[in-house]
């Protein structure tokens, strides 16, 4: 049995003042494999984790395999993305699985023990989740978060164009994202500066501008925020910080095909790395 690490948020906020807010993200595209001169197989999707791993280690705090790239492959994808995790939080990574996972609450307890017990085979330090079954379906998910010392990452305001009809769709007592964030905000319980939860949010740097039209307030209890869709969906660094405004300090900020079109290898990942963290700034 592996003993328990402390909180989520915490070595987050220490991952951050380390290494700042990238997180790489890891996803093995078929015509990335491609593109790189690897085959479109298990081999090859090993290979470019591999060459991701090496380029973020020491460079960054925190990656986020995107699941989907591994689960094409079956359980041998899921057998090559099991390495990878385990290798990353070797080196000291923070490893975010981005699975979206959601359920009825009994179901839910069987992802959440997936992938945030330590001693499973995929154990990550957060998972993406989708509240839309209702967020009250991801308390298995949040209870074992707290169990385990790990993090979750609410779908809130997704960096798709498509995710608006749904989040922000409105009832009387206001949008179905601000309702979100509202239940996942009163999860954490932050009281030091500076420190930050182990619920948070996934707001996209493309869609961080709508949250006060929203009515999401960004920065209570403290959540951390994962922003996809900056660089290749097309949100800059200036749109990260006018759209999380006094959220910025929160934010953590994935780049996955803006850094990986630079491949095959490793030096030329690391370069696109270190212009990404560079362009980010703080
Ligand atoms: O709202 C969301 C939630 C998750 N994603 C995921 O992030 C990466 C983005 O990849 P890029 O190549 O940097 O565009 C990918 O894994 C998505 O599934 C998202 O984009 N938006």
């Amino acid at each position: 049995m592996s003993e328990r690490p402390p909180q989520f948020g915490a070595r987050l906020a220490e991952a951050i003042r380390r290494h700042g807010r990238l997180c790489v993200g890891v996803d093995p595209h078929a015509a990335l494999l491609t593109q790189w001169g690897l085959a479109d197989d298990v081999a090859g999707l090993r290979e470019f984790g591999r060459r991701v791993l090496d380029a973020a280690v020491g460079r960054v705090g925190i990656i986020k395999p995107q699941v989907a790239f591994f689960e094409r492959f079956g359980p041998a994808g899921l057998s090559v993305l099991a390495e990878l995790q385990q290798a990353a939080r070797r080196e000291g990574l923070l490893v975010i699985a981005d699975a979206k996972r959601g359920d009825i609450g009994s179901t839910m307890a069987g992802y959440a023990e997936a992938w945030l017990d330590p001693d499973a085979a995929l154990a990550a330090d957060a998972l993406t989740v989708s509240p839309y079954l209702g967020f009250g379906s991801l308390s298995p998910a949040v209870e074992a978060a707290r169990r385990h010392g790990a993090g979750l990452f609410v779908l809130a305001l997704t960096s798709n164009p498509e995710g608006r009809e749904v989040q922000l769709a409105r009832d009387a007592h206001g949008t179905v994202a601000a309702g979100i964030a509202a239940q996942a905000a009163a999860e954490n319980d932050v009281v030091d500066d500076g420190a930050l939860g182990d619920i948070g949010l996934v707001v996209g740097a493309t869609t961080a501008g709508l949250a006060e039209e929203a009515g999401v307030d960004l920065t209570a209890g403290a959540m951390p925020l994962l922003a996809p869709g900056y660089g290749a969906q097309g949100a800059t660094a200036q749109d990260l910080r006018r759209g999380f405004g006094p959220a910025h300090r929160q934010v953590v900020v994935n780049s996955s095909r803006g850094i990986l079109a630079h491949g095959p290898d490793v030096a030329s990942l690391t370069a696109a790395i270190d212009r990404t963290v560079a362009d980010l700034g703080d």
